[in-house]
């Protein structure tokens, strides 16, 4: 699905070659600095590499409209963005930025048993604690049924067992729509758990890749 070649960002990020695959569940994995972040956001093109090619489906996203790509390729930040207003807003707010038809209350009260989040609708989103935000991003991005989702460090702010209950939960309902998932995590446990293939940083290269049989 993705495939880079000789990419590299500034001294933070030197990939020779590596391939993500479509319709997985891809864990990046690597201490703090070694680049994680910086290798989602070359994905989706929120940064651009001073050298190599990042094809998405066979063609270059250089050549791509970076706002569809974005749409097609949507990306959660680890700090929550969340807008004033109630649950219900902020869930639509995906849906209206990215151009495509509302959802039901059905489906937002869905998306939000999907990340484990047991609020209403109608309750002030920014009221949330900071892992409750986390969710509310998470189930923002799930009702947005991209083709992707980039997810950074996407439970940091959850307690261990709250972590991994959501990303199976989350995993699931990927799996379910034909999402591909690709996770930055500081879990090796989260990574084994849920994890299709397994990509390790380290000091901006990528050290192995893991396949991980079931
Ligand atoms: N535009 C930039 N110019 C120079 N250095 C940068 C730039 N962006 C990030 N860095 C540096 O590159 C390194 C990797 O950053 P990155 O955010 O990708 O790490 P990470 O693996 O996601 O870390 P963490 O797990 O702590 O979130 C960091 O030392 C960061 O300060």
């Amino acid at each position: 699905m993705f495939e880079l070649r000789k990419v590299r960002y500034r001294e933070v990020l030197h990939v020779h070659e590596l391939n993500i695959e479509a319709h997985k569940v891809t864990c990046i994995l690597g201490e703090s600095g070694s680049g994680k972040t910086t290798l989602l956001q070359l994905l989706n093109e929120m940064i651009t590499p001073d050298d190599g090619t990042i094809l998405y489906r066979g063609r270059s996203i250089a050549h791509m409209d970076p706002v569809l790509l974005r749409r097609e390729c949507v990306m959660v930040p680890q700090s929550p963005v969340i807008f004033s207003g109630s649950i219900r807003d902020n869930l639509g707010m995906g849906l209206k930025m990215s151009a495509r038809a509302p959802a039901t209350d059905d489906e937002m009260r869905e998306s939000l048993r999907a990340v484990c989040l047991s609020k209403e609708l109608e309750e002030a989103a920014d009221r949330l604690s900071g892992g409750e935000k986390q969710r509310l991003c998470l189930a923002r991005a799930l009702l947005m049924s991209p083709g992707v989702l980039l997810l950074d460090e996407p439970t940091a702010a959850l307690d261990e067992a709250t972590s991994l209950e959501v990303l199976t939960s989350i995993t699931g309902r990927a799996r379910a729509e034909g999402i591909s998932l690709i996770i930055v995590t500081h879990s090796r446990s989260a990574a084994d758990l849920i994890g299709e293939n397994i990509i390790y940083v380290h000091q901006g290269k990528i050290v192995s890749r893991e396949v991980v049989s079931s």
